[in-house]
């Protein structure tokens, strides 16, 4: 059996993409394109329309990985500064709950995500079966939360003093010391407690701690999820 697990995620994260791509883009849309291992699979898809269809889709990138994958993919970069208004956002998320609240950051991308998404008429999750839950922290444990670096200490403080929980600044892998976001910040990962459900009051009191720059909590944001299945079928999740 070892081995079919994983599979059948990625075969999940994949539908899940296909299907938002095939429903959600539209030929001369301005698209954002999310960030993490699921939103590959919706490239490939809008890949494969562009140059079936002949659409003409402007992209704008919420990280560093989404504007890599765009170049290399050839499809149309585009930029806030130029398209501040798109028709629609597709990401992926950590985990989703009935409300369609998400955590993000998983891969330390909320910020540029939030931004772009805050500009999209409308955003649209993709994900496995993994991150569908009832309420936040069935599966995911943690907020990611970009700092400003001098501000570590004072902010996981806050935080724990605040709600409980405990914090950890996120450490790179190959890298010594903590991870560097693409905006040049730390990320602190905030292990909540149970019990938390009104997160738009959780998220607007840690944004107003000074050296916060965002929290990886979208409240009120998705208006539609798709998630892939382990039995090969789409769920679909609306506002
Ligand atoms: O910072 C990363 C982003 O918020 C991702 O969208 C999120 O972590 C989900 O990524 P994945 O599709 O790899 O699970």
């Amino acid at each position: 059996m070892t081995g079919t697990v994983p599979d059948l995620k990625e075969q999940a994260k994949k539908k899940a993409a296909v299907a938002a791509v095939d429903e959600h883009v539209k030929d001369g849309m301005i698209l954002g394109v999310g960030s993490g291992s699921t939103i590959v699979y919706a490239v490939e898809r809008l890949v494969e329309r562009v140059e079936q269809e002949k659409l003409k889709v402007v992209c704008i990138p919420t990280s560093f990985q989404a504007h890599q994958l765009i170049v290399q993919n050839k499809l149309l970069l585009g930029s806030l500064d130029t398209t501040p208004i798109l028709d629609c956002a597709i990401d992926g998320a950590d985990e989703v709950d009935s409300d369609l609240t998400l955590i993000k950051g998983g891969g330390g991308c909320q910020t540029q995500e939030k931004i772009v998404a805050s500009c999209a008429r409308k955003l649209v999750i993709v994900a496995d079966y993994t991150k569908d839950s009832k309420t936040l922290g069935e599966q995911y444990k943690k907020i990611p939360i970009e700092i400003i670096p001098l501000s570590h200490v004072p902010v996981s403080l806050k935080i724990s003093d605040r709600f409980g929980g405990k914090t950890q600044l996120r450490m790179g892998k190959m890298k010594a010391g903590p991870v560097v976001s693409d905006n040049g910040n730390f990320i602190i990962d905030w292990f909540f407690p149970e019990g938390i459900t009104d997160w738009k009051s959780v998220h607007e009191y840690i944004k107003l701690i000074p050296g916060v720059v965002e929290t990886g909590l979208f409240v009120n944001m998705a208006e539609m999820a798709y998630f892939g299945l382990s039995d090969g079928s789409v769920k679909t999740v609306t506002k």
